[in-house]
């Protein structure tokens, strides 16, 4: 049975919820699924906004034609290749043989490196600020190279004053049945989701971000209609300002993180005594993380969010613990920066991954190193609570 919902007058959600899957991207974990967001306009033409995954592909081809109601399809925009939201391109091409789809320059070699279908007399190829009349509604394409894919466009209907955004404004988590933004209390149950999608996905790439942002700022947006996660139709500033602060590499938050790796205990020790301090010295808002038990990209959503990041790893064959070392390299491939960064490192017979992991953060962009890094020989002697008190007062001083 088809399950859709109305989004306007002429536009319906007409996309699945996966709760089964356990990896996005076969990477990240997803406790409470995801939702692959598509959108069906009923003008004189009819136009689908993206498709879904194959894991929603049954309930999205039945979702389509329900909402069609035995119209045909007429045109299918392509704002976004990712297989997720493309899988069903070539199932819709069957099914309504006369669709043309709407894409740019770069998604046309794409469709034919994923699919096999013949794209002659189907294409009509868009660029940057043009139009496309459906009747009533006017269509505005916006191209978003690299957030965070090249062919990645964004379509705006100057009729209803709505973006179609693409990856942009997405997040992990399936719908409960409320697909709007004031139906759920975002800050309290998906904010979360929010930060760690787009730390993980689009993260990288906050400089492109920033330029479709500035772009977005020309237009009078009412709603955001993202490929994944709820529609925002009131309060768009909110998410619009964490996109912002996100893409520019802002913490949201002053507040440490203290990220640490421990085999047997004793870098875990001080960890929970530097933690201690930095309570003591008035410090509230402290998040702590064992890293074996977290997942990265809860890691990196965190690490975004906090202003000062403590690092704590013993020495590993020489080298940083196997997992702190994972962490390091997504960090640096995320290109995040503007953090300050302390370092505890353990070792029992050559210490070293105070230094190696010193190392490298100093060759990521714009990280700040805090100089009193403590590093110990096995377990917390008493010459080193000094030591670790002087980073708490350090830290306190620029974090209150
Ligand atoms: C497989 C393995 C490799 C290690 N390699 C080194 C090393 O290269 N250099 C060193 O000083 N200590 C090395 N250690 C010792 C640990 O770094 C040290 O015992 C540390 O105190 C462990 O901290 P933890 O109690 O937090 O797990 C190694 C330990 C293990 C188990």
């Amino acid at each position: 049975m088809h399950c859709f919902r109305k989004v306007t007058d002429d536009l319906y959600w007409v996309g699945g919820n996966d709760r089964r899957i356990e990896l996005f991207e076969n990477i990240f974990p997803l406790s409470d699924g995801v939702s692959y967001n598509s959108y069906l306009l009923l003008d004189e033409k009819t136009v689908l906004i993206d498709s879904a995954d194959y894991a929603v592909g049954r309930q999205f081809l039945e979702n389509v034609k329900a909402a069609l109601d035995g119209r045909s399809l007429d045109y299918l925009i392509v704002n976004h290749m990712e297989p997720d939201h493309c899988a069903m391109i070539d199932e819709l091409v069957l099914r309504y043989p006369d669709m043309q789809i709407i894409g740019n320059a770069k998604t046309f070699p794409m469709i034919s490196q994923f699919f096999d279908f013949d794209l002659e007399g189907k294409k009509v190829i868009v660029k940057e600020g043009d139009t496309f009349s459906t009747g009533k509604h006017t269509l505005h394409f916006v191209m978003a190279p690299m957030v965070h894919w090249p062919e990645v466009m964004m379509t705006y209907d100057e009729t209803d004053k709505i973006l179609f955004c693409a990856d942009a404004f997405g997040t992990f988590k399936a719908l409960n049945g409320n697909i709007f933004n004031d139906e759920v209390d975002f800050d309290r149950d998906w904010l979360d989701e929010a930060r760690r999608y787009y730390t993980n996905i689009v993260g990288k790439y906050g400089m492109q971000v920033q330029s479709v942002l500035k772009k977005a700022a020309g237009l009078d947006i009412q709603m955001l209609c993202p490929l994944h996660g709820p529609i925002w139709r009131t309060d768009l500033d909110y998410i619009i300002g964490k996109y912002d602060k996100w893409s520019r590499y802002e913490p949201e938050e002053k507040g440490v993180m203290i990220a640490y790796a421990s085999m047997y205990g004793n870098t875990e020790n001080m960890a929970e005594i530097l933690a201690n301090l930095l309570a003591e010295e008035g410090v509230k808002n402290i998040c702590m993380h064992n890293i074996s038990k977290t997942h990265v990209s809860e890691l990196i959503a965190d690490s975004f969010k906090y202003s000062h990041i403590v690092l704590a790893a013993p020495t590993y064959n020489n080298g940083i613990y196997p997992l702190m070392d994972n962490y390091l390299e997504d960090m640096k491939a995320l290109a995040l920066k503007n953090r300050t960064i302390a370092v505890l490192g353990n070792g029992s017979w050559a210490p070293q991954s105070t230094k190696l992991i010193s190392t490298k953060i100093s060759e990521m962009k714009d990280m700040s190193l805090m100089v009193a890094n403590v590093t110990i020989k096995s377990s917390v002697k008493d010459e080193q609570m000094e030591e670790l008190k002087s980073l708490a007062r350090q830290i306190a001083e620029e974090v209150l």
